[in-house]
């Protein structure tokens, strides 16, 4: 905790709500949520992309309103903010998904709840007051995709978001190291319990997460399969984890709404491209045909700018919301999302940016 001059405790800062969280989480926990693949090359690849890139500010500028506020597949936001799809909330705080949704709706920004959500549907609808999109993995078991789609809409979600850079769950040191495995208490409770089995149980030497993909998802699926998914729902569907222009021309072609241009938070492909490293080729090759969104490594109000310079249309985050889950539950994910919010409208200003239109291939300087 930081503290003011007159004394009162304040967060100044994201890394403070890292440092709670790694305090108060058991080891491999912790290591769950702050691991990733492989040599883990990826950790930090695309926070070092956003790092090279520099802001070109415009001066006088009217910049005594700034509105950080947008529209992203018919939802308002309060900014280009969301927060990306994580598994079992409730490992960071036992609200859960719950805490996480009434906090995004307090903020404005966007939910996305993931296919592993230790909270039900239902419930997370109940709490939020803003938009939630639904993320799935293509599971084996289609008819419990059908049904956890159909429960989705029924509970008012505004889209589907398919992640394509996981057709299993990668190698990852750590969880492999900690025998990894979901804690008996918390479940994916959204799906039925006989195929989520796999994800518990520790066994020394292996992740049971990395055990329940290879078990469950259908890594078979190819971009013919999405017919299905256009079959089933009318909601907007969006797929996370594309990183290049052919894959982003395939996804327009296929009726897509949305791409999440990704690394899967360091999680997934060791040593590829970074996610800010190639959304310049997807926004190119999508022309408009999609919306964009960027995830990984935004930790500062001016990634957001960085991002939006770049043509993308939103940000999430990822870990920086299970921080705030774990440091104080809805209040600690309000704290970090009001905090990246507040950064990027001083950033507008700074820039003489006052509206997210604003904002273009001008306004950065890649080296
Ligand atoms: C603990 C954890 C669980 C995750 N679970 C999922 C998931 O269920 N589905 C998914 O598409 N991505 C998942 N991701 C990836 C995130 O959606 C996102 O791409 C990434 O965390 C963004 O990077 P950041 O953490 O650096 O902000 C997970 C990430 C973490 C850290
Ligand atoms: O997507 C992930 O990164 C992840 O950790 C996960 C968790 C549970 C099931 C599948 C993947």
């Amino acid at each position: 905790m930081d503290r003011t001059a007159s004394g009162e405790d304040v967060v100044l800062a994201l890394h403070t709500y890292e440092a709670a969280a790694k305090e108060r989480l058991p080891g491999p926990v912790w290591d769950f949520f702050a691991g990733g693949s492989g040599t883990e090359s990826m950790l930090t690849a695309g926070r070092d992309a956003l790092d090279r890139i520099r802001l070109r500010p415009r001066c006088l500028v009217d910049v005594s309103r700034c509105d950080p506020g947008t529209e992203l597949l018919g939802a308002r936001l309060a900014a280009p903010l969301g927060i990306a799809p994580m598994a079992y909330h409730r490992l960071a705080h036992p609200e859960g998904e719950v805490a996480t949704a009434r906090a995004a709706g307090d903020a404005g920004a966007l939910l996305t709840v993931s296919m592993f959500a230790s909270r039900t549907l239902e419930d997370i609808a109940a709490a939020a007051t803003g938009p939630l999109w639904l993320q799935l993995y293509w599971l084996r078991r289609r008819d419990l995709m059908a049904d956890l789609i159909r429960r989705a809409e029924a509970a008012g979600f505004r889209a589907l978001v398919l992640t394509v850079d996981a057709p299993r769950v990668a190698f990852r040191p750590r969880d492999a190291a900690n025998g990894f495995a979901v804690p008996s208490g918390i479940r994916a409770v959204n799906l039925a319990a006989e195929v989520m089995a796999a994800s518990h149980g520790s066994r020394a030497g292996e992740s049971a997460i990395a055990r329940h993909s290879a078990e469950q998802f259908d890594s078979s699926v190819t971009w013919d399969d999405l017919a299905w998914l256009h079959e089933v729902s009318s909601l907007p569907l969006v797929l996370k984890g594309v990183l290049t222009g052919d894959d982003a021309r395939l996804a327009v072609e296929h009726g897509v709404s949305g791409l999440v241009v990704s690394n899967h938070g360091g999680r997934q492909l060791d040593f590829a491209r970074s996610a800010p490293d190639c959304l310049t080729e997807v926004v190119d090759a999508v022309a408009g045909g999609c919306r964009v969104v960027l995830d990984g490594g935004i930790r500062y109000g001016a990634d957001i700018a960085k991002a939006l310079c770049l043509g993308a249309d939103a940000v999430m985050i990822g870990r920086p919301a299970l921080w705030g889950l774990a440091h104080s539950g809805t209040e600690g994910v309000t704290g970090v999302l009001r905090l990246l919010m507040g950064e990027f409208e001083e950033v507008m200003a700074l820039m003489g940016a006052p509206t997210v239109a604003d904002f273009g291939r001008s306004g950065i300087a890649t080296p």
